[in-house]
């Protein structure tokens, strides 16, 4: 399954491209004056292969859980039970993300993909566990290329269950008690950006467990150093729900789906998806840029502009929610608006 999507994903389409461009151009409204909105739609009409892109919408949030055993050196001050506790959180809809996702109108999907605990079956649940949280990556790999595979396969079959359920735009979400850590460590290696540029205070560490914090990532850089191909870095420094994320990504971009990228995990997620297919990025919008120092990093090494700054810090799907309404208001104005020629309006004189 891996593979055959890997396959399917093609780069931006040159034509269309072109087309949305020039389109914006016949647009009542002096060239450029959207902004970066204007980028956003170009963007989505070449990954579309169409112009006008498909409206974004319904967007279908997935939120991928997953436990850590790095959380075994200190590096999250909260202890790992909260993965699951803010699991049946988000089931019974009390969530952050779903006050977001009720504002803008999308669907929220929990997936288990490694939570260290067995969940009770509820709706809007999917078991897809690979395992009772990853090993700790700062003594070796966190998981098998095997258990990697089944987490990325993981993540590819919940994209393409949530598009045949109707979704025309994925919003990436994550929740994992110490994966700030698993997130610094894959920036890190993907971007070979050194360990203190990349590692944040995640829930809010003090300054001796920041220390600490990048220390344990540094220790699994060299604990993995053998670790070369994007599948083994992955597999070597990840979460279950980073390769999970990954091919969430992957089967969105497979299907010609555009996929709104959250914070820092999904920006790791993101580099680890790029490694495998580095057309991929063409089908991400970057919905916002976190406070965690290393998704700035992750976004230039994607190429990605971030849509918003808020300062967020949270994960979770809620940055990614955010940005939904202003893709979505892109692309309408590629649909809707009058170009001069249809309304009348006068040219500027060239
Ligand atoms: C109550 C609560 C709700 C959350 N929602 C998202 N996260 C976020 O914080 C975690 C990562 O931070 P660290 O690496 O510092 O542990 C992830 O679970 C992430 O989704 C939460 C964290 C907590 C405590
Ligand atoms: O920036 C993020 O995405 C983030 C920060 C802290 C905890 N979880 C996620």
């Amino acid at each position: 399954m891996l593979e055959e999507t890997i396959a399917a994903i093609r780069p931006a389409d040159a034509r269309a491209l072109a087309e949305a461009r020039s389109h914006q151009d016949r647009l009542t409204k002096p060239p450029g004056a959207l902004g970066v909105l204007e980028e956003v739609a170009v963007r989505l009409a070449g990954a579309a292969r169409t112009s006008p892109p498909p409206m974004p919408e319904p967007a279908a949030l997935a939120i991928f859980a997953a436990d850590h055993g790095v959380h075994a050196q200190g590096v999250s001050p909260w202890p790992q039970e909260v993965t699951q506790q803010m699991v049946a959180n988000f089931l019974a809809g009390g969530a952050v993300a779903n006050a977001f996702a009720a504002q803008v109108g999308a669907s929220v999907t929990v997936v288990d993909v490694g939570v260290a605990a067995d969940l009770p079956p509820a709706s809007g649940l999917m078991i897809k566990k690979v395992g009772y949280g990853t090993a700790d990556l700062s003594l070796g790999p966190a998981m098998t290329e095997a258990q990697a595979v089944q987490a990325l396969e993981a993540g590819i079959s919940v994209a393409r269950t949530l598009i045949a359920d109707g979704a025309r735009c994925l919003i990436t979400g994550d929740m994992g008690i110490a994966n700030t850590t698993a997130s610094a460590a894959l920036i890190a290696a993907f971007t070979g950006t050194d360990a203190a540029a990349v590692t944040g205070r995640g829930t809010g560490v003090d300054d001796s467990t920041h220390t600490l914090k990048i220390a344990v990532v540094r220790r699994a850089l060299d604990a993995n150093a053998a670790a070369s191909t994007p599948l083994s870095t992955l597999a070597a420094l990840g979460g279950f729900e980073h390769a999970a994320i990954a091919g969430f990504i992957l089967g969105g971009a497979a299907a010609r789906v555009p996929v709104i990228l959250d914070g820092v995990i999904a920006g790791a997620a993101a580099l680890a998806a790029h490694a495998l297919s580095p057309s991929v990025a063409d089908h991400c919008v970057a919905g916002h840029r976190s406070a965690e120092p290393g998704h700035a990093v992750a976004l230039a090494h994607l190429g990605l502009r971030p849509l918003v700054d808020l300062e967020l810090r949270l994960g979770e799907g809620t940055g990614g929610l955010l940005a939904h309404p202003l893709v979505c208001a892109a692309v309408r104005v590629m649909h809707d608006v009058a170009t001069f020629d249809a309304a009348g309006v006068t040219e500027k004189p060239s």
